[in-house]
C-alpha cells in the first residue's frame, strides 16, 4: 500500500506536467512558470535522452525546478533518479518497470514521498500496489512522440481495464494526451492526465494549462 492519503495524490495527479530541458524551446523554469500560473497539480522532472543534463548542471536544474514548485505549493517528482530525489528532499519519486525496484524506493523514501510506478499489466499493477505505489502511471494511452521507446498505445481501455480488476489507487493516465481527448480519459477512470507535449510544446503554455485544468470541472471523475 502507498504511503499516503490516496484523496490527497488524487487531487495533485489532476493536471501532472512533465518534462526536461529538452522538451521546451524557451527555457524549462519560464515553461514551469507558465503551467503553474495556468493550474498544474504536480510536476514531474525527467531529464533523459540526447543531450540530457547530469551530474551538478542536472542537480541545479533540479533545485531551481523545485523551488518554483515548493513557492506555489505543487509537488516535485523526480523521474528515475532515486539518489537525486533523496538527496534534494524532493516530494516524490516515479520509476518505470526497467528503473529501480519500487518497493526498494518505496523502503529508501520512506512512507511521506509519493511513488509513482508505470504499469503495462494488470499483473504489474498488483505487483506496484504490493510494492507501495502512491498512484499507478498507465499509458501510452495514445501514440506519443515524447518518448522513443514507449509501447504501443492501449486507447482508454487500459484504464477501463485497471478499474475492471478492481485496482482502485490513483492513477495517472499518459500519452499523446491533450485539451481534446483528455476527457475521455478521465471518464474511463483516470485521476490525472500526465502530459508532456500539450504543454511544453503549446504556443502558450499557460493556456494549455488552463484548459487541461477545465476538463476536471465538468468531468465525472471520481
Ligand atoms: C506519470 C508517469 N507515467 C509513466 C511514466 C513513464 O515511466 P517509464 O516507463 O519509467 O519511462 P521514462 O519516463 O523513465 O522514460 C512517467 N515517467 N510518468
Ligand atoms: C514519459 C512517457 N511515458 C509514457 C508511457 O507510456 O509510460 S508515454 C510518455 C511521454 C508522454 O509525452 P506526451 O504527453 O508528449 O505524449
Ligand atoms: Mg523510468
Amino acid at each position: 500500500m502507498g504511503g499516503l492519503d490516496p484523496a490527497f495524490v488524487r487531487e495533485k495527479l489532476k493536471v501532472y506536467l512533465i518534462a526536461g530541458s529538452k522538451d521546451t524551446s524557451s527555457p524549462l523554469p519560464v515553461v514551469l512558470n507558465e503551467a503553474i500560473a495556468g493550474g498544474i497539480t504536480l510536476f514531474q522532472f525527467r531529464e533523459k535522452g540526447p543531450g540530457a543534463m547530469e551530474g551538478q548542471m542536472k542537480e541545479a536544474l533540479a533545485m531551481q525546478l523545485l523551488k518554483q514548485c515548493r513557492n506555489s505549493g505543487v509537488p516535485f517528482i523526480v523521474n528515475d533518479d532515486v539518489d537525486l530525489a533523496l538527496q534534494i528532499d524532493a516530494d516524490g519519486i516515479h520509476v518505470g518497470q526497467d528503473d529501480e525496484d519500487a518497493a526498494e524506493v518505496r523502503k529508501k523514501a520512506g512512507k511521506n514521498k509519493i511513488l509513482g510506478v508505470s504499469v503495462h499489466t494488470v499483473e504489474e499493477a498488483y505487483t506496484a500496489v504490493e510494492a507501495g505505489a502512491d498512484y499507478l502511471g498507465a499509458g501510452p494511452i495514445y501514440k506519443t512522440g515524447s518518448k522513443d521507446d514507449a509501447k504501443k498505445e492501449s486507447g482508454p481501455e487500459w484504464i477501463t481495464e485497471i478499474r475492471r480488476n478492481g485496482i482502485d489507487i490513483p492513477v495517472a493516465a499518459i500519452g499523446g494526451i491533450n485539451a481534446g481527448n483528455g476527457k475521455e480519459v478521465i471518464e474511463a477512470g483516470a485521476d490525472g492526465l500526465s502530459v508532456i507535449s500539450a504543454i511544453t510544446m503549446a504556443p502558450s503554455p499557460y493556456q494549455a494549462a488552463v484548459e487541461l485544468t477545465s476538463l476536471f470541472k465538468d468531468s465525472k471523475s471520481r
